[in-house]
């Protein structure tokens, strides 16, 4: 269990003190995804250092693995971090070794067994990240995604109990992305280890992660199970977060289409609907069409998306009536709220 208890991190800044992070309280348990989401500057790096000791906080505590990290020092604090694995944006491989190479020396770091026992879980790990055949490559000679599965197969070399992500999938394509995150989530449940992925993708946190937090100016807002945090966004600032991952078309032109209907429908309303899990088999829309028949519907744009603990869609419709009877649209509205469909009125003509 990772523990973060009344925690503040203020830096020295040129200009004056700089808050990074601000009183924070979270508990991260074994096993899990976390996710912290957080624009840039938030405190997100500085957050996750703190969990393996390369920063310390100002006031407050963290407790990894039931030691309080910042109180450890000299070997007891090599040896707490060899618990814990690391994985960046920018891979931070060493260019003159090779993968095979690269993957060894963690282990002849902390002199882990003999050159045999190096040589075969080095094997083991390489074939763990589906990289066979490129043992004796460079790391220039790999792709992006090749670069980072030999940072994992790296970060896995000491047995850690924890695997931190620093923005890992930052620097690479949507397909290379998911490939690395699903490469993740298998290790996750293969081995049973914890693991704290920071981003600022809302993509990774929808895919992977069992739990998010949100960091917003080194405070966090707002945190819970992914899918109710996707169900119920709370703050602003995750309204926006879900809405960078839930609307398939960009905000932009989302409005630009809002506009134009309410345009040609004054009267009409523009409804956000959530469904999640089953919800999304059941007939509903139709059945309220046909309790309400006087409405008509226009769909918008639609999607729907896999988490980790089930699936979640969202639809944008518009609902109009021709005979200006309001209560349609007000039954129709009610009829969703009762079936527990999330229903949004995200722009009415006044
Ligand atoms: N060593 C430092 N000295 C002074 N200020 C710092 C230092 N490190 C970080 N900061 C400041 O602390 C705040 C949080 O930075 P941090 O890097 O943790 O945020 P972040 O969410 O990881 O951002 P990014 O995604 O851009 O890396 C920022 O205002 C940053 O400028």
């Amino acid at each position: 269990m990772i523990r973060f208890k009344d925690v503040s991190k203020t830096y020295d800044g040129k200009e004056g003190p700089v808050k990074a992070i601000k009183d924070v309280n979270l508990t991260i348990p074994d096993g899990k995804i976390y996710g912290i989401v957080g624009y840039s500057g938030a405190g997100k790096s500085t957050l996750i250092r703190m969990i393996n000791g390369l920063e310390t906080p100002t006031t407050g505590s963290v407790t990894v693995n039931g030691q309080e990290i910042s109180q450890l020092k000299g070997e007891a604090l090599r040896e707490a971090r060899l618990k814990i694995g690391m994985i960046f944006q920018h891979f931070d491989l060493l260019w003159s070794r090779t993968v095979q190479e690269n993957v060894k020396f963690p282990l002849e770091i902390s002199k882990k067994g003999n050159k045999a026992e190096r040589q075969q879980k080095a094997e083991e790990l390489i074939k763990l990240v589906g990289l066979q055949g490129k043992e004796n490559a460079y790391p220039s000679e790999l792709s992006g995604g090749q670069k980072q599965r030999v940072g994992i197969a790296r970060a896995l070399a000491n047995d850690p109990k924890i695997l931190l992500s620093d923005e890992a999938t930052s620097a690479l394509d949507p397909k290379t992305t998911d490939e690395v995150l699903d490469l993740l989530v298998d290790i996750n449940r293969r081995l049973g280890l914890t693991i704290v992925v920071i981003t600022h993708e809302m993509h990774v946190i929808r895919k992977i992660c069992d739990h998010v937090a949100v960091l917003d100016a080194g405070t966090i807002v707002e945190e819970g199970p992914v899918l109710d945090v996707f169900k119920h966004p709370q703050q602003a600032i995750t309204k926006r977060f879900v809405n960078q991952e839930t609307s398939t078309g960009s905000a932009d032109d989302t409005q630009v289409v809002v506009k134009q209907l309410l345009e040609s429908h004054p009267d009409g309303v523009i409804v956000k609907l959530t469904f999640h899990g089953d919800q999304a088999k059941l007939p509903i829309v139709s059945e309220m069409l046909r309790q309400f028949p006087e409405t008509n519907m226009s769909i918008i744009e639609g999607n729907i998306h896999q988490t980790q603990e089930g699936s979640i869609g969202s639809l944008y419709i518009q609902l109009t009536v021709d005979n200006d009877n309001q209560d349609q649209i007000k039954g129709a509205l009610d009829y969703l709220k009762t079936m527990r469909v999330e229903t949004e009125v995200i722009n009415r003509e006044q």
